[in-house]
């Protein structure tokens, strides 16, 4: 061996880093056995606060960079990252961040949400940094592979998830606008040459400001723009209001405001002011003296008016409009939140299959299930749902035990399409057009804008476009599955990529390949025929479909997207593992540290790490890596025959037993195994003692639960108070330490 074999293992936030103290610690002892070194890098938002913000710090107190670290590392060949999923924050999540880091002991500069000079403008600026999606478009250097693995599959098959039942006179159905969306308005082009581009907003006077001075394109990138129109929006968000309340059922909005981060609280706010309209007008004066900002939902208005002398009053006028309209779908019926209340708390990819699987309902506020009106106000993928639901009321709900499965080969290398958008997406501040200009004056494209219109540039590089095709094709022939890329003729994007995708797919041998076009309706229909047929078909898709479809299938086939396995060749050779496909399930933490019950999956971290050894296998020709991943994956496999994922309450299995299931599971495979002998003597004793232990591991470790837990923080818990609550089993604890002891004898 002549490079050091290194994992890089991201901290991250909520459950999976409450996961990672209990599961980091099995994984150090096994994979030293190998020779290979864990490093952790804190990506999580505390940590990139204080990163960003050194200057307010003392010595001792300021942290690394380690997202920019590690977008460095992701371009290079030896890269090979576990990353679990972080918070995308929100700014009321932001808010909440820099408070707790400020009762620390930490002097970060509060959020100023209007800047009065140029240092509070600069530290906002730099705030906007990290709000929102802004690790994975920063490591995720290649474009995504992501599967239930065959175990995955049959385990579901054989423990079916539950389903609800869906009715054909079901009232769910998705609104969408018909004008005025970006879907009617795209323009989109491929660039002969490598060139540069501005944007530019040309009001009606004439006056010209640039947007965004500079844009280097690449020959073949392909650039589009469009324009959501407010006030075509806020006609239809007022006309699906009135029929929902006509209807009779529940009012929800689904928006992906952590990927999208600078158009998507926009539209949320504007729904909040529409649906709340009569409140707005009353109180105009008073949140503008205020700065209630809806961009931060209704959340906002209750956060400002608190103390105020009109608090109650326009409570009660809150109260009176959701009494009024429709009623609205709610995300914690208990404590009175609404779907309108944080950006950040409705999520599109997971919110809808969530809806799909609980017969298309969501809870209204008696707690209750019932049909709802979905808003996604822009038509470029809403399709997908509809056509979905409409599948469900004339075939009923999908059957875990019978039903096929969907992969996915996302575009999503170098912030591909939408996802890496924001420093390209404007609202406008008057009347006139938004064009972008190329370094030689030649107007590439035009669009006419109003005021308050959001304007967006989209790009979408050509080598990552033939990556992608170059992947869809290798895993079509390895699964011996069709593959269908979801494009959609009727968008002037997707017409570019469609172009190249039929000259790329010409670079490779297809023959006995079903690879097919066809538009993301076409396409769900297509799958979803398939599917209850008990057949596969994998999805070829932009960065957006990834998302959705990613949490999409895996939610009806196997309950969750955490046990997908999500690969990310980077296109310089490095490998990225992404742990499974979900987010970072804030609801596990509250139950967490009410009733000391944790009940994350690890499975995706479980499948991450079996890749990354392999890939670490592979390309340093570590054998004892290869050997840690196959007995890895019988592991996964006995893990999943003897259903050891954490259950839901107090008193079953949770992740810290999952995690020991898996340890001794491993442990007996690389016992048993025989290609590598020193494995083998330093795993026959071990495997042993974890066997001889098991009822009274399993017995600490379920006899921790049931009780508050103290881990000194949300955003930045304490490292030491975290690992006692996650690690309480001592048996457990000294038979991880003697494999290090065994390692070195
Ligand atoms: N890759 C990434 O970094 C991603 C990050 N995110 C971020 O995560 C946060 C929350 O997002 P949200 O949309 O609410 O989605 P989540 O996936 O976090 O939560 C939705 C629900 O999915 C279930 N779930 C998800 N993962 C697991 C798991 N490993 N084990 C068991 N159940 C799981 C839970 O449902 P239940 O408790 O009912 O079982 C959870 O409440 C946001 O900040 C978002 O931006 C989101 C997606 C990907
Ligand atoms: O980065 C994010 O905010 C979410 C990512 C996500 O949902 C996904 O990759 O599936
Ligand atoms: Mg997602």
């Amino acid at each position: 061996m002549t490079q050091k074999s290194k994992i890089v293992y991201t901290l991250t936030d909520e459950a999976p880093l409450l996961a990672t103290y209990s599961f980091l610690p099995i994984v150090e002892a096994f994979t030293a056995t190998a020779g290979i070194e864990i490093e952790t890098e804190d990506i999580s938002v505390a940590a990139r606060i204080l990163a960003n913000f050194p200057e307010f710090l003392t010595e001792e107190q300021r942290v690394k960079d380690s997202l920019a670290e590690l977008g460095k590392l992701a371009t290079a060949p030896e890269a090979n990252i576990i990353k679990l999923p972080n918070v995308s924050a929100s700014v009321p999540q932001l808010k909440g961040a820099i408070a707790e880091l400020q009762a620390h002991g930490y002097k970060v500069p509060d959020y100023p949400e209007a800047p009065q000079n140029d240092a509070e403008a600069a530290i906002k600026a730099k705030y906007a940094k990290i709000l929102g999606s802004a690790v994975n478009p920063v490591l995720r250097e290649g474009n995504s592979d992501r599967r239930a693995p065959k175990a995955v599959k049959n385990y579901a098959k054989a423990n079916p998830h539950s389903m609800g039942a869906w009715s054909a006179d079901s009232k769910t159905a998705v609104a969408s606008m018909e004008s005025g969306d970006f879907y009617g308005s795209e323009q989109s082009l491929t660039v002969a040459e490598a060139t540069d581009v501005k944007i530019e907003f040309v009001a009606q006077d004439g006056t010209t400001t640039v947007l965004k001075a500079s844009t280097p394109l690449k020959a073949g990138e392909i650039i589009d723009s469009s324009v959501m129109h407010l006030n075509a929006l806020k006609s239809f968000v007022a006309k699906t209001i009135a029929e929902a309340k006509a209807q009779g059922v529940l009012l929800s909005v689904h928006l992906k405001a952590t990927m999208m981060k600078v158009s998507d609280p926009i539209i949320f706010g504007a729904i909040v002011e529409v649906y709340f309209a009569a409140v707005f007008e009353k109180y105009a004066a008073l949140f503008a003296e205020l700065g209630v900002n809806t961009k931060n939902g209704l959340g906002d208005v209750y956060a400002k008016i608190a103390g105020n002398a009109q608090e109650a009053e326009v409570k009660a006028a809150i109260d009176q409009a959701i009494e009024n309209g429709p009623a609205l779908a709610m995300v914690n019926s208990d404590k009175g939140i609404t779907n309108l209340h944080v950006p950040s708390d409705v999520i599109v990819d997971a919110s809808m299959p969530a809806m799909i699987r609980t017969s298309g309902q969501m809870w209204n506020k008696e707690g209750k299930a019932q049909d709802t009106i979905a808003i996604i106000p822009d038509r470029s993928y809403a399709g997908v749902y509809t056509a979905t639901i409409d599948f469900c009321k004339k075939h009923g709900a999908f059957d875990p035990t019978t039903m096929g499965s969907v992969p996915n080969v996302g575009l999503m290398a170098q912030k591909a399409e939408e996802y890496g958008s924001h420093d390209k997406t404007f609202q406008m501040s008057a009347n006139g057009v938004v064009r972008v200009v190329d370094v030689n004056g030649n107007v590439l494209m035009e669009q006419a804008v109003e005021a308050n219109d959001i304007f967006r540039m989209c790009q979408a590089k050509d080598a990552p476009i033939q990556d992608w095709v170059k992947l869809a094709v290798n895993r079509a022939r390895l699964s011996a599955t069709p593959a269908v890329f979801w494009l959609d003729e009727n968008r002037a994007h997707d017409r570019q990529l469609i172009e190249k995708v039929n000259l790329y797919l010409k670079d490779y041998d297809t023959t006995g390949l079903d690879i097919r076009i066809l538009n993301p309706i076409a396409a769900t229909e297509f799958t979803l025929e398939r599917i209850i047929k008990g057949l596969d078909t994998i999805s070829v898709t932009g960065n957006v479909l990834r998302d959705y479809l990613t949490d999409l299938f895996p939610i009806l086939e196997v309950g969750t997207s955490a046990k997908m396995l999500s690969i990310v060749p980077l296109m310089n050779g490095g490998g990225l593992f992404e742990t499974g496909a979900g987010g970072s399930a804030p609801k596990h933490v509250e139950q967490f540290v009410t009733e000391g019950y944790l009940r994350w999956d690890s499975l995706g971290e479980f499948l991450a790490l079996g890749a990354s050894l392999e890939h670490l296998g592979q390309t340093l020709n570590n054998e004892k890596a290869i050997v840690l991943s196959e007995t890895l994956d019988q592991a996964n496999d006995a893990f999943l025959k003897n259903d050891k994922s954490p259950a839901r309450k107090v008193g079953q299995i949770d992740n810290r037993g999952s995690h020991f299931y898996l340890a001794l599971y491993w442990a007996q495979a690389l016992a048993a195994q025989t290609k590598d002998a020193d494995l083998q003597a330093i795993f026959a004793p071990i495997a042993k003692e974890l066997t001889e232990n098991e009822a009274k591991i399993d017995a600490e470790l379920i006899g921790a639960q049931g009780k508050a837990q103290e881990i000194g923080g949300y955003y930045q818990p304490n490292p030491a108070l975290v690992s006692k609550a996650m690690r309480p089993s001592t048996t457990l604890n000294a038979i991880l330490d003697k494999i290090s002891a065994l390692k070195t004898a």
